[in-house]
């Protein structure tokens, strides 16, 4: 359980529906599809529809500053289904990156990468009491294009199982271009806060407008609020 499962949830019934995706640049192809993540007739591409509307804000905030650059849709929609998928395949993947092989993992070793790879991902949870973010159609994961179309540098891969992905991870990092990679983090965070999503403490590209995570953090922010859900798992 992380502390933001203790948020009740008031579903308020919001629609899942299309992103517009021609109004954003988009990662394609979709980087868990690719993979053979287990999408059903679902797609990846879906939010509740006030996301939509933030995320939209979120990119006329951006313009004001920077008219051609545009939100990069990595990530949004994801069935617990997925959510297991991608769980496991993480896994996996960082027990290769070591060198090592699964079956002869000692149960030190599977119980460390497990907490790695839950660092980073939410558990694949049925109860409907504590969602996968992404299953709510609340989150979503983004970064930036530039005004030549290229993908911003933020400093790490979205998805790395590092200390890189925290959001101020280059804040005092002494990188040569740590200063330019955490300014693109924090314009990231800013439009999209100024757009009514909190951020992923843990993740530059996670952000989510009306889950628990964003309740929580809300209630971080003005604990004399209190910030419920009104967000649950979808399907
Ligand atoms: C790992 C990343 N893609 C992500 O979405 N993480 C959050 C916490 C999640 O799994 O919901
Ligand atoms: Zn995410």
């Amino acid at each position: 359980m992380k502390p933001y499962h203790q948020i009740p949830i008031a579903e308020c019934g919001e629609p899942l529906i299309k992103i517009p995706l021609e109004l954003f640049a988009v990662e394609s192809p979709h980087p868990y599809e690719k993979l053979g993540a287990p999408y059903g007739e679902h797609s990846p591409y879906y939010l509740r529809q006030s996301a939509i509307a933030n995320l939209i804000q979120a990119q006329n905030y951006l313009h004001l500053l920077l008219p051609d650059w545009r939100i990069q849709i990595f990530d949004a929609y994801r069935p617990v289904a997925v959510q297991e998928f991608m769980v496991n395949y993480s896994f996996a993947e960082a027990v290769q990156q070591r060198g090592l092989n699964e079956v002869e993992l000692s149960p030190n070793q599977r119980q460390e990468i497990w907490e790695l790879v839950y660092e980073i991902w939410a558990v694949p949870s049925l109860d409907i009491q504590t969602p996968p973010p992404h299953s709510t159609g609340a989150a979503v994961d983004v970064t930036l294009v530039n005004d030549t179309g290229q993908i911003v540098n933020m400093g790490s891969p979205i998805d790395e199982l590092s200390e890189r992905s925290h959001p101020d991870y280059y804040a005092n990092s002494s990188h040569p271009q740590a200063q330019e990679y955490h300014a693109y983090r924090q314009l990231l965070r800013d439009v999209m806060l100024k757009a009514g999503f909190q951020r992923n403490p843990k993740e530059w590209w996670h952000f989510s407008f009306g889950d628990q995570m964003w309740a929580w953090l809300n209630n971080q922010v003005n604990p004399a609020d209190f910030f419920t859900a009104c967000y649950g798992r979808i399907i």
